[in-house]
């Protein structure tokens, strides 16, 4: 027999609700040892991790954060450095990703100039143009051991059409800063996928139903 009366209202509406969140995967890659799970970890949980070991394969994370009313699941890739590591799962990073992050080390000139490698092994899983990517150097509170000046890394962000932030997993100051890369990331992609559903509705004639218009403009509510 089918439930009626409120309860099944209230079934319908937070089965609609649950249905409508949408989940975001982004993947984040580099060196190994540069921080991508301190940073996931900082993201996702709050805090730096009391130890960590090399990633093997990748450890996923979730997130559910708000913008603009609209509840969004920030799924986390954190894949592993080490090539003998990553290797089998390569393929299954970079399937249907939305956003990529990535990190060097700024203590470690070597993770930095890595970073072509890293890129161009993106390039050759066809990610598209149009999937947000940003540039993160890690571990600026080793103050007195940077060996990659801002000025360099913002050269190569510019030129890779990146946006730049230096941050630390480990600060807890400077945690609001490891917040704002990834909703960064989500509100960019909120505001791309309102475009997309957008044009899916209006082709299927049917614009009024998801309200997701007006994102597209409202180009302020981006952190960065
Ligand atoms: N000082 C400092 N140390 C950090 C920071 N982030 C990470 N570390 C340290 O760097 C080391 C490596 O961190 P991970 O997060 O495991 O590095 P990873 O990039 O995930 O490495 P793989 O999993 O091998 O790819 C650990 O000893 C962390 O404690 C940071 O912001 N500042
Ligand atoms: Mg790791």
């Amino acid at each position: 027999m089918q439930p009626s009366g409120p309860a099944a209202a209230e079934l319908d509406a937070s089965l609609e609700q649950y249905l409508r969140v949408r989940i975001f995967k982004i993947i984040v890659i580099g060196d190994s040892n540069v921080g991508k799970t301190c940073l996931t970890f900082r993201f996702c949980g709050g805090a730096f991790p009391a130890s960590t070991e090399a990633t093997i394969g990748v450890d996923f994370r979730e997130k559910t954060v708000e913008i603009e009313g609209e509840k969004i699941k920030v799924q986390v890739w954190d894949t592993a450095g080490q090539e003998r590591f990553r290797k089998s799962m390569v393929e299954h990073y970079y399937r249907n990703v939305h956003a990529v992050i990535f990190v060097y080390d700024v203590t470690k000139m070597a993770s930095f100039t890595n970073l072509k490698m890293w890129i161009e092994e993106c390039n050759v899983h066809a990610v598209p143009p149009f999937v947000p990517k940003v540039l993160v150097g890690n571990k600026c509170d080793l103050r007195e051991q940077i060996q990659v000046p801002s000025s360099v890394a913002l050269k190569f962000a510019d030129a890779h059409n990146m946006l730049l932030f230096e941050t630390s997993a480990k600060d807890p100051k400077e945690s609001q800063n490891v917040e704002s890369i990834f909703m960064c990331l989500a509100c960019r992609l909120k505001a791309q996928k309102s475009l997309l559903y957008r044009d899916m509705e209006r082709q299927q004639g049917k614009v009024q139903k998801l309200e997701f218009t007006q994102d597209a403009n409202n180009k302020n509510s981006c952190p960065c």
